[in-house]
Formats: C-alpha cells, sequence, structure tokens
C-alpha cells in the first residue's frame, strides 16, 4: 500500500516463530506485544492486519503498516464467484446476460460513489443470525460494500444464543422493558457466547468470504471499544429497577474504528462494554448501534432483524410502516403494538434522530440482498425512523 515501507520487516515477520511477539512501529517507536501464530506455522492475514491496526493508533501510521499486509487472496468459486452453468448457453444468450450484468454495473456506479467513504453501521440481531443463509448473504452483502470503498461497521447482538446456552446452564432468562436481567453466571455465558464465538465467527466468516475484518472483543490484547457504565431505569414509582450487569455505553473509541475502516477493514462490535474499573457489562445490542453510529456521525444506521420492519400489527407483514414518524412511535409503544425486542430497537432509533445519524432503517435482514436494496434504492426496504411526520 504505501510505498515508503520496511520490506525487511516483512520478511522477518514472514518468518516469526516466537509467541506473543514484540513489533516496533518505525514512526512513533511504540512498542505491542500481539499474538503470534504457533510456532513454525505460516503468518495469516489476520495475524498481520490485526498487528497493522492496533498497534499503532496513529492515523498516518496505519499507511505503514499496510505495508505488512499480505496479498490479498479471493476466494474461487464460492458465493462471489457464482458457480460455473452445468449447461452451457448459446453464445448470443451469453452476451446479452453479460450486457445485463454490466449495465447493472453502471447503474450501481451512482450508489457506490454516493456511499464511497461513508460510514453504514449495520446492527445484526441474534434472530437474523439463527438463519445461516440469511447470514451468510449479509456478510456477503458487506463484504462488496467493503470491497467498493463504503465503510461498513458490523454491531452484533446474539440474544437467541445467549438463551440457548442459558437453558443449557439450566438458567431461566427473564426480561425487563426488553433487557436481559444479568447475574454474574449470565454475565460469564454473554461473553463467552457474544463477545467470544459470535463475534470471532462473525469476522472469520467475513474473511472467508474475501473481506477484511476486525474482532473488536475483551479476549488477548483486549481490543474493546465501547465503554460505559450500569444502566439505570426506573419503574414507574421512580424506584430503580435492578438489572444486574447490564450497561449503557457512554464512551466509544472513535480513533481505532476510524483507523480501522481507514484501513479497510470492517470492524465487528459485540454489544457489551467496559466501565472505568474495568467492569464487563451487557448491553442491548440495539442500544449499543446506536451509540457507534453516534460516536462515528454514520451516514447511515440498519438493523437488520427477522420481520420485514415495523408492523402496525406485529403479526400481519402487510401492516408494514414504510415511514415512522417519532411521534407515532411513542404512540405504538403506548398502546402495546410495538412491543417485545422491537421496543429498545425503536427507543433506540428515536435517541439517535437528533444526533447527527444520517438516516436509520429497520429491514428485514432474511430478504436476500435487503442490505444492498437499502442503499441501492430510492424507497428502501423497510421501515424508515423519522422525526417529523411527512
Ligand atoms: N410492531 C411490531 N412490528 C414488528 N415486529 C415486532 C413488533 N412488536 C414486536 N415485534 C417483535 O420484535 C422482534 C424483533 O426484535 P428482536 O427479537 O429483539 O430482534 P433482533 O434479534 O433482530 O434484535 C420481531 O421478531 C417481532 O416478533
Ligand atoms: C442487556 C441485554 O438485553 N443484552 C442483550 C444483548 C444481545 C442482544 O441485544 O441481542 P439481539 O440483538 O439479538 O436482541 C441480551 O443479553 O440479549
Amino acid at each position: 500500500m504505501s510505498g515508503g515501507g520496511d520490506s525487511r520487516q516483512l520478511e522477518s515477520m514472514d518468518r516469526l516463530e516466537a509467541c506473543p511477539v514484540e513489533l516496533s512501529c518505525h514512526e512513533c517507536a511504540s512498542v505491542a506485544r500481539v499474538r503470534g501464530n504457533p510456532p513454525g506455522l505460516p503468518l495469516s492475514g489476520s495475524f498481520v492486519r490485526r498487528t497493522q491496526a492496533l498497534k499503532c493508533r496513529i492515523l498516518p501510521h496505519v499507511q505503514t503498516y499496510a505495508v505488512w499486509q499480505q496479498p490479498r487472496e479471493y476466494p474461487v468459486n464460492t458465493v462471489l464467484n457464482p458457480p460455473l452453468q452445468k449447461r452451457s448457453k448459446p453464445r448470443k444468450i451469453v452476451l446479452q446476460d453479460a450486457i445485463q450484468k454490466a449495465d447493472v454495473l453502471i447503474e450501481a456506479m451512482g450508489w457506490i460513489r454516493q456511499f464511497r467513504d461513508k460510514i453504514t453501521v449495520i446492527k445484526l440481531g441474534g434472530s437474523v443470525m439463527e438463519d445461516p443463509d440469511a447470514l451468510r448473504h449479509l456478510l456477503v452483502d458487506i463484504v462488496f460494500m467493503e470491497t467498493v470503498g463504503m465503510k461498513p461497521i458490523v454491531v452484533h447482538g446474539g440474544g437467541a444464543a445467549i438463551s440457548r446456552a442459558m437453558a443449557e446452564a439450566k438458567i431461566e432468562p427473564r426480561f425487563i422493558h426488553g433487557r436481559r436481567y444479568t447475574d454474574e453466571a449470565t454475565l460469564a455465558i454473554v461473553e463467552r457466547v457474544l463477545a467470544g464465538e459470535i463475534n470471532e465467527s462473525l469476522a472469520e466468516s467475513i474473511e472467508e468470504f474475501g473481506g477484511r475484518a476486525m474482532p473488536l472483543n475483551f479476549s488477548g490484547q483486549n481490543n474493546n471499544v465501547l465503554f460505559g457504565e450500569r444502566l439505570e431505569i426506573l419503574d414507574e414509582e421512580g424506584k430503580p429497577i435492578d438489572l444486574g450487569y447490564v450497561g449503557t455505553v457512554t464512551q466509544v473509541d472513535r480513533e481505532t474504528l476510524d483507523n480501522l475502516t481507514y484501513a479497510g477493514q470492517v470492524p465487528v462490535i459485540p454489544s457489551m462494554c467496559e466501565t472505568a474499573s474495568g467492569e464487563r457489562l451487557n448491553v442491548n445490542a440495539d442500544t449499543a448501534a446506536t451509540a457507534v453510529a453516534q460516536a462515528v456521525g454514520a451516514e447511515k444506521l440498519i438493523f437488520l432483524s427477522d420481520v420485514n420492519g415495523v408492523r402496525r400489527d406485529k403479526e400481519d407483514p402487510d401492516s408494514l410502516i414504510h415511514t415512522l414518524s417519532a411521534d407515532e412511535a411513542q404512540e405504538l409503544i403506548a398502546d402495546g403494538r410495538i412491543e417485545s425486542g422491537m421496543i429498545p430497537k425503536v427507543q433506540a432509533c428515536l435517541e439517535t434522530l437528533t444526533k447527527g445519524v444520517g438516516k436509520i432503517h429497520i429491514i428485514d435482514g432474511r430478504l436476500r440482498h435487503s442490505l444492498l436494496l437499502e442503499i441501492y434504492t430510492n424507497r428502501g426496504v423497510g421501515t424508515e425512523i423519522i422525526a417529523e411526520p411527512i
């Protein structure tokens, strides 16, 4: 990437055998200890990327580290390259197909230009992650966005997987105002399942599909980017409700997120935060996503769920509300038509409306290419939340 790097560094890193290793930045001389590969194994792409982005957080230095980036290898014959046609088509039809595809590319050019270099925060809900096929398509859409120069940031939940792990541990999940009551045992499960398994596996899948991703969790050298405090909510009589280890994000490490997106990586953020005293807390993923979107001044915040958007009647897909104003949203919450997991989602959207995020949408992540449709079509495919009624 940058022309003026030290190629000797690359050679020596290729032969690294010790673990962990110490690397120093040749611009600011800061030294970082990083996890290496098991002795004798070749360096993996993600190791090099970790080193590059986290070692030195001073923006211009990222370029220097990009010299260490290994050549990018795109997967062959995977979802990114559709399987070869079994029966060969007549040459004329093949040519027509190719022309149509080229037309689509040209059509997309305007949208790609509009969103190039702009940040889109994508909240992946636990419900949609339960559908492996939908998840795979969503991640490929995210890789597409990153490849054409948009800057996607993924914030994810994993409520369904946490509840499953709790059931295995014979702990009954309890929700208060849409938040999971989190005792010590539950917190350990949340950290293992959400910040561990799901976070790492999402980043791995993005890389598998040819993208670059950085899991930002507490493991290893702790590259968490969400900081906060315990969440306090009050009951009808104004008394505080005990939620246990549940947090709210008060600060986001924007510098790391900027560095990562600048270096062409997709940050993958689990919905947990750390307090000033190092305590870890469980955060509702919708509110975590809005905190990130506000902190980075995102162009778009997209919630991917397992419904086609906000509905007037929860059970009726045809009652989808295409554009939902703040007033109507409050009404629907008050009269119970918006309920359960949709409450924190809509509340988080309302809080964000006035805080510098361009557009906020709730869409159905199970609809193939919903993410791209949301970006490449004027009307979008789900519910847009707006401040004033139209
Ligand atoms: N008015 C409504 N419109 C659509 N979905 C609703 C509504 N009220 C409640 N819901 C429920 O909210 C769920 C989405 O929230 P949640 O389960 O927390 O999803 P996620 O894991 O994607 O964050 C839907 O599956 C649906 O059952
Ligand atoms: C405090 C709190 O409720 N945390 C959530 C975090 C995960 C989440 O929000 O996941 P979804 O996006 O799948 O709902 C929980 O424990 O379920």
